[in-house]
């Protein structure tokens, strides 16, 4: 199965934490499955924060960020019955509350789920949630906004 980021229109596709086409960033990868999204990540030691073996509370909202709004674009396709080679919506973060259970771990795989909560024409409201095993360590209220496309002349 392809990424959702795998489907972002080249133009679209250079986002620091999931853009396929930037060499320099995280390459978030996300995934419908079933009637939840789902995207794995380990973070590197580079990513400390400032306690031992607790992950920088920025790349949580990195992930948050990107996984939300991969989400965001897979839940309006479905609501309009499209599938997704079709093309996806742009969508992009208007807001993002981020609550911060327990530390993330460093090198220890993440996972980051996202579930729709509800949706009112472009925008879309995202429930995040991010484990470390069966840790709840992240959670996260995404409402993501459809760009509007720019008028044809
Ligand atoms: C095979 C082909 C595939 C094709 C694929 C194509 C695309 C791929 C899909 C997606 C790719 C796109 C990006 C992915 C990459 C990375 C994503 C990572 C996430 C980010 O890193 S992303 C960066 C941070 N993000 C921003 O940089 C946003 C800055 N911002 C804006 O660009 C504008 O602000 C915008 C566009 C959000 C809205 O602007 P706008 O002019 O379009 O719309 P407007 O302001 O009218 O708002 C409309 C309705 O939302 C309500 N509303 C707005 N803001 C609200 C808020 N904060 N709280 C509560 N409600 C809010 C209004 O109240 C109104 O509500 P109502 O309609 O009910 O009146």
């Amino acid at each position: 199965m392809k990424a959702i980021q795998d489907l972002y229109a080249a133009e679209y596709a250079h986002c620091f934490g999931c853009g396929p086409r930037n060499a320099g960033g995280h390459h978030l990868k996300s995934y419908v499955d079933g009637d939840r999204t789902i995207a794995h990540f380990t973070a590197e030691a580079c990513y400390s924060g400032g306690v031992p073996n607790q992950l920088y509370g920025g790349m949580i909202a990195s992930l948050l960020d990107c996984h939300g709004t991969a989400s965001a674009a897979a839940f309006l396709n479905q609501q309009r019955g499209r599938t997704p080679e079709l093309g996806l919506p742009r969508c992009v973060t208007a807001s993002l509350r981020i609550d911060f259970k327990r530390p993330a771990p460093l090198e220890t795989q993440l996972t980051i789920t996202g579930a729709l909560q509800s949706i009112d024409r472009r925008k879309v409201w995202v429930a995040l949630h991010l484990h470390a095993g069966e840790q709840l360590c992240a959670t996260g209220e995404m409402l993501a906004i459809e760009l509007q496309e720019p008028a044809q002349s």
